[in-house]
């Protein structure tokens, strides 16, 4: 503690007067000096994106939708993909209506990203949009609804064609162009359920730990190229996920689950893949505190892991049966 008067102290054979007084400008400066490097920081890392050709798969609706949005206002040049030309010709008209230059103009590009001849195909038509492409987002997806013991194989392959198949497909005819130019980020959106598997989702949950698995493998493979690599796994997001969702005969779900309705704002997730971009992240968990922990009790205490989720398949199975 220091007295009124101050601790004096000898620096350098010159006498120090240290008081409240002298300290406050000190401690002032300090935190400025913070607040601006930090800034500063923050600049440089959003500068990333400025310019940058970013590619997002299934921008049509949802997160990838968002995505679109948040690197569009942070100066990324986008190549929007999908399936419904209506949707994302609608979104570019959003994007571009305030963008006076057009310096920005989105380029779209329609394929089925689990249809992997078309995948391949589309790729060069992607590349030509701008010449390169800096950042591929990986986001479009598929959720399912189902029992194994009822669930078609085909259904399976779809969900896994659509999560897995396609998106590893896209990255493998993207890479080569980022390898020559020795540069470029991968960005794949998994799942909280890319780490855990929950009953009644292995179709959807067995692609998302492929995906985890495969670009973890892509990030320590490609490092040496100079390629960053970056694995997204989101909690519940707000979207049209479980509406989309398909069921272990193939039809739709159809539902809005509560689950999905009271999950996060997609823009709050999109910010959180803008960030991991500028960040240059390598993984990123975005969940609550209950998602985080069932994730380091399925590696740390297995043993008690799996009760539980056979605890949660009985429930689950009790009100479906009531
Ligand atoms: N919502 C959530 O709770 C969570 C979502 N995620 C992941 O986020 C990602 C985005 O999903 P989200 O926005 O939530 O859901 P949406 O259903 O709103 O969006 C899915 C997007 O994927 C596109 N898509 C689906 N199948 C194909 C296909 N075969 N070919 C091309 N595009 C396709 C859809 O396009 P189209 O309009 O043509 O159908 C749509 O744009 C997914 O990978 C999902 O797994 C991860 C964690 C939680
Ligand atoms: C003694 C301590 C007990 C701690 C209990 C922890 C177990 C809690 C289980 C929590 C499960 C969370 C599941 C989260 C799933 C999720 O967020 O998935 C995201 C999605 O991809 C959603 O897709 P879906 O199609 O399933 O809506």
């Amino acid at each position: 503690m220091l007295s009124q008067a101050g601790r004096k102290m000898l620096y350098n054979g010159t006498l120090l007067e240290v008081t409240y007084s002298n300290l406050l400008p000190l401690m002032l400066g300090s935190v400025g000096l913070i607040i601006l490097f930090r800034l500063l920081q923050s600049m440089k890392e959003r500068a990333i994106v400025q310019g940058a050709v970013v590619v997002i798969t299934g921008a049509s609706s949802g997160l990838g939708k968002e995505c679109a949005r948040v690197f569009h206002a942070a100066g990324a040049r986008l190549v929007l993909c999908g399936r419904n030309k209506q949707k994302l010709e609608e979104l570019t008209k959003e994007l571009t209506v305030n963008d006076k230059k057009k310096a920005h103009m989105p380029h779209v590009v329609i394929f089925d990203l689990a249809d992997l001849d078309t995948v391949r195909s589309s790729t060069q038509e992607i590349l030509d949009c701008f010449g390169q492409v800096d950042v591929l987002i990986n986001n479009a997806g598929i959720s399912y609804r189902g029992n194994i013991l009822d669930t078609a194989i085909s259904v399976d392959k779809d969900v896994m064609n659509t999560n897995y198949f396609g998106p590893v497909a896209l990255t493998k005819a993207i890479l080569p162009s980022m390898v020559q130019r020795r540069s470029g980020h991968v960005v794949v959106i998994s799942s909280v359920q890319g780490k855990i598997a929950i009953p009644f989702r292995s179709a959807y949950a067995a692609s998302k730990h492929a995906t985890q698995a495969f670009f973890d493998c892509l990030r320590a493979e490609v490092e040496q190229d100079g390629i960053k690599v970056t694995v997204i796994s989101p909690g519940y997001i707000r979207t049209n996920l479980s509406l989309n969702a398909v069921t272990g005969n193939g039809s739709k779900y159809g539902v809005m689950d509560k689950s999905t309705a009271e999950g996060y704002e997609p823009r709050a997730v999109a910010e959180a893949v803008l960030n991991a971009v500028c960040r240059r992240k390598k993984d990123v968990l975005v969940a609550g505190l209950l998602p985080t922990v069932a994730v380091y009790m399925r590696t740390l205490i297995p043993s008690l892991f799996f009760p539980v989720m056979a605890a949660r398949a009985k429930k689950e199975r009790k009100m479906k049966a009531n």
